[in-house]
């Protein structure tokens, strides 16, 4: 059908691929989540509620997208690895990064009463999103280690700063204060002199953050009503060469050469 004499302001439309053969890390993050923490009351420093909710958001994309082979979340935020070789939506960079965005966030929205079954939601939450090309495996385990080292020192810092309000009675200005200008060394002794608390044995998920990752399903354990990924298709269209896998949440050391070696899939293709 021939288009009308409108059509014409389609040509102003630019593409906008993403480089082949280049990893892409998709971020999002909390748009004023300052606002939105303290409108529905999470608890300080860390919200186990809020963190599970980003977790199985988080895992849901995973889920959705099988082209995402690793995820980092931290606070309001998630970065996720696309696997180099993608050629999801056609590699369009508006594509991706609004798809992803619009189905994370409806997700939370969606999951938010199975977290907060006692604290309705006060307005609708937003995120932003954005995608950083990576050209090696070095500047992805680097961005990564970024990532993580940032929710160590945030974590510290924060960590600290709530002790002393909630435990030591100092008003928020006097935390401050009292942190000003101290490092790493120090924080950790403010905790241990005065609270008697050893940062080192505070829950990992808030020391390391979230990492998801992919494990296989144990070919005897692999049923219909299995949360599996891959969109499962119907069940004898299904390849027998290719394991089905699940999500897997860790609080682990993403830093370490470790974490890498134990799993070369994550980099691979
Ligand atoms: N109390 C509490 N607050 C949290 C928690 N996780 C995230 N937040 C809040 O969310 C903020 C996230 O930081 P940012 O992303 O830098 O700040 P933002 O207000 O979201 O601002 P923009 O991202 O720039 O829109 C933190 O500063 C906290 O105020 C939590 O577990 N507990
Ligand atoms: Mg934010």
């Amino acid at each position: 059908m021939a288009g009308s004499k409108y059509a014409y302001v389609r040509n102003f439309e630019l593409p906008d691929p993403l480089l082949q053969g280049t990893f892409m890390v998709f971020r999002l993050d909390g748009h004023s989540f300052h606002r939105f923490s303290d409108a529905h009351e999470f608890n300080k420093p860390n919200d186990l509620r809020a963190l599970q909710l980003m977790d199985h958001a988080a895992q849901d994309l995973m889920e959705q997208y099988p082209d995402i082979t690793l995820a980092f979340g931290e606070s309001d935020e998630f970065s996720f690895l696309i696997r180099k070789s993608a050629s999801l939506y056609n590699r369009r960079n508006a594509k991706i990064v609004s798809t992803l965005t619009s189905f994370f966030t409806s997700s939370y929205v969606f999951r938010w009463t199975t977290y907060f079954p006692d604290t309705p939601l006060k307005y609708p939450p937003s995120f932003d999103g954005r995608i950083v090309l990576y050209p090696s495996e070095r500047e992805i385990r680097d961005y990564f280690s970024w990532r993580q080292t940032d929710t160590h020192i945030n974590n510290l810092y924060n960590t600290v700063f709530w002790t002393l309000v909630q435990q030591g009675g100092e008003s928020t200005t006097q935390a401050h204060a009292t942190l000003k200008g101290t490092v790493s060394k120090e924080k950790n002794e403010i905790l241990f002199s005065r609270f008697n608390i050893n940062y080192n044995t505070l829950d990992p998920r808030f020391r390391k953050g979230s990492t998801i990752i992919r494990e296989e399903i144990p070919e005897d354990s692999q049923t219909e009503t299995s949360t599996a990924s891959d969109a499962a298709p119907a069940k004898h269209m299904r390849s027998r060469t290719k394991p089905r896998t699940r999500t897997v949440v860790l609080h682990c050391d993403i830093i370490k050469d470790e974490f890498w070696v134990a799993r070369n899939d994550i980099l691979s293709s």
